[in-house]
């Protein structure tokens, strides 16, 4: 609780410290205008029908001296809602800007393996939007309940002051909506937050209708109604529940209405009593009436605002728990040491065994081997048999279970992990498109770089891509990708080669292919390989392929089955051991007969 509102107090002090005092004081001022505007009914009323009674000529300057006054406070009592309503949205875009910044940088930094639980993708769906008015509306309600508060408690000064009955009957109304109000916040955030995970499976399905990477299989495989009618499933669910704790909550609502009106001719008959028995004037008949239904609007206001401020406190509790978002079970690197600044010895995996932190099934089991600083190496095995999670835990991405991983006898543990991912460049096989220009498209290899484009033509020179972009009539600055901006369209071969040259842009000591050039053809992708061994001459590689003939190229091949190292050695090794490795050899080698 403390943590929450401690964080709340701190991040609106730091960025609208202004608004904190003046808006308290704007609804201070707020508070007490009802109790003036009754004085001034009152007074309004009281001269008005002295006017009509006398009989002598009418005396002018008290009521235009009133009507003045009303003026004011009609017109300050109209724009304070125009100026808060400005004032607030300003502050809220200000804050929601610093907040949606904090949450981003949250979600790009955690563990990778936060991403394989569902209830982190939850917990920020469910902080997603409008953040900045969201965060503010906790203060915003404190400040209502703050205003709401002196407005009742003054009109039942002002009615205790008349009939201590006046005073009761107003109070009476506000006890039950306080509880009722309470209760219906409560019910929609608990719903809210159990309907999530069927609210994403509809923004998901929704998602696959709108997707452009998608839309070919949607309507090859004639997938719209299929995705429609998953989507209606999971939304219908969440829109019917909804619709009918509403319709409940409308039914206690109108029973309320029912209680206050109730009070209120209750009200009535007193004061009309009062009249009879007393020598109430007629203005203040008046104001009495209106104050009773003002406390009424008051309560009804205090009740929502207090209600709606539990809702507000479970939204901060969930915002703060997923900028604090911690899983035990997911271990983190936090080494100092930093990388060596040219690999000597090479990479060391010792007994490594390993299994993602949510399942229980062990993907590497007890891997043993060394790569020489220089070396180029090839992992082969067939699908699932561990090879992506190899490297990923290589890199630093997953942190292993059981064994150790060196670098030059500087276990992984002990490494500092920008240093690491520094050091080592990765193209996965499904490596992003993103759609940005050409020259962001080979800098975020490393995007320090974003401004040195002769580093940029390098590469891709390289890779021999330049010619094409250069065919471009804005070259490196032409969008990749239509779905921002009218762009160029690679094809998938096209689109390796700039994940290539994303590769060779970042100066690394270990490089890592994982599969990327899967969409060429095999004797493209041959010729891929040796040119990237070329290019990358001096430095380690390790390149992932299901084709062997691209494996023999590799000083020494890795062989992965079902998540164990069975055999490694050049490919003339491994062709005389005659186990799996020549068996998977010389089925390829049969295609090509
Ligand atoms: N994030 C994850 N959480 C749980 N299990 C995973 C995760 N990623 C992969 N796996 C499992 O780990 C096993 C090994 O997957 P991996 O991607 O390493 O195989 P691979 O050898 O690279 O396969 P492929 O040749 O098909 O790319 C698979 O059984 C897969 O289901």
């Amino acid at each position: 609780m403390k943590k929450r509102y401690r964080f709340l107090f701190n991040f609106i002090f730091k960025h609208a410290k202004d608004w904190i005092f003046i808006s308290l004081i704007f609804n201070i001022l707020l508070g007490f205008l009802p109790l003036a505007s009754l004085w001034i009914t009152e007074n309004l009323v009281n001269e008005i029908s002295k006017m009509i009674s006398s009989k002598s000529g009418a005396d002018f300057g008290p009521l235009l001296h009133l009507l003045f006054i009303q003026l004011i406070i009609l017109l300050f009592s109209f724009s304070s809602g125009n100026i808060t309503r400005l004032y607030d949205t300003h502050v809220a875009e200000r804050l929601n800007y610093h907040l949606t910044k904090i949450v981003s940088i949250k979600a790009a930094s955690v563990p990778l393996a936060y991403f394989d639980l569902p209830e982190f993708h939850h917990h920020h769906e469910r902080i997603h939007g409008h953040l900045g008015e969201r965060v503010l509306s906790p203060v915003k309600r404190i400040y209502a309940f703050v205003k709401e508060s002196l407005t009742l408690f003054s009109l039942i000064g002002y009615l205790l002051s008349t009939h201590w009955g006046l005073s009761v009957l107003s109070m009476l109304a506000i006890v039950p909506t306080l509880i009722v109000q309470m209760r219906f916040s409560s019910q929609q955030f608990v719903m809210m937050k159990y309907q999530t995970p069927n609210a994403r499976k509809a923004n998901y399905f929704a998602l696959l209708l709108n997707s452009r990477e998608i839309a070919k299989e949607v309507r090859l495989f004639k997938l719209k109604d299929y995705f429609i009618q998953q989507w209606s499933k999971f939304y219908r669910k969440n829109m019917n529940e909804y619709l009918t704790l509403l319709r409940k909550q409308e039914y206690i609502q109108i029973g309320l209405y029912l209680l206050t009106s109730l009070l209120y001719v209750a009200a009535v008959v007193l004061v009309i009593s009062l009249l009879r028995s007393t020598s109430l004037s007629i203005g203040a008949f008046v104001a009495i009436l209106q104050s009773f239904e003002r406390t009424q609007n008051s309560a009804n206001s205090i009740a929502i605002n207090v209600s709606q401020f539990y809702k507000d406190h479970l939204y901060i509790t969930d915002l703060v728990g997923f900028l604090s978002f911690k899983e035990d079970k997911i271990i983190e690197y936090t080494g100092k040491t930093p990388f060596p600044h040219t690999l000597q010895k090479g990479i060391r995996f010792h007994n490594v065994s390993f299994k993602y932190p949510f399942s229980e099934r062990p993907v590497l089991k007890d891997i043993s081997f060394e790569i020489k600083s220089g070396e180029k190496v090839a992992i082969v095995g067939a699908n699932g048999s561990g090879k992506t999670t190899l490297v990923k835990c290589l890199m630093g991405l997953y942190p292993v279970e059981k064994g150790q991983i060196y670098f030059d006898d500087i276990p992984i543990t002990d490494m500092n992990r920008d240093d690491l991912y520094e050091k080592i460049t990765c193209i996965f096989q499904d490596f992003v498109r993103f759609n940005l220009s050409v020259k962001e498209n080979i800098a975020v290899g490393s995007i320090s770089d974003i401004n040195q484009l002769s580093k940029i033509q390098s590469a891709s020179k390289k890779v021999e891509i330049h010619d094409l972009i250069t065919s471009f009539p804005d070259q490196y600055d032409t969008v990749l990708g239509r779905v921002l901006m009218d762009g160029e369209d690679l094809s998938g071969g096209q689109w390796q080669k700039i994940g290539l040259a994303r590769a060779l842009v970042k100066e690394g000591e270990i490089y890592i292919l994982d599969e990327p050039t899967a969409a060429l053809d095999p004797l493209s992708e041959l010729e891929v390989f040796e040119k990237f061994e070329n290019l990358t001459s001096n430095k380690t590689t390790i390149f992932i392929s299901h084709r062997m003939a691209a494996a023999r190229l590799a000083d020494r091949i890795l062989v992965l089955k079902n998540g164990k190292l069975i055999e490694q050695g050049n490919h003339w090794d491994l062709i005389s051991l005659n186990g799996e490795y020549a068996n998977m050899y010389r089925m390829q080698a049969k295609w090509y007969e």
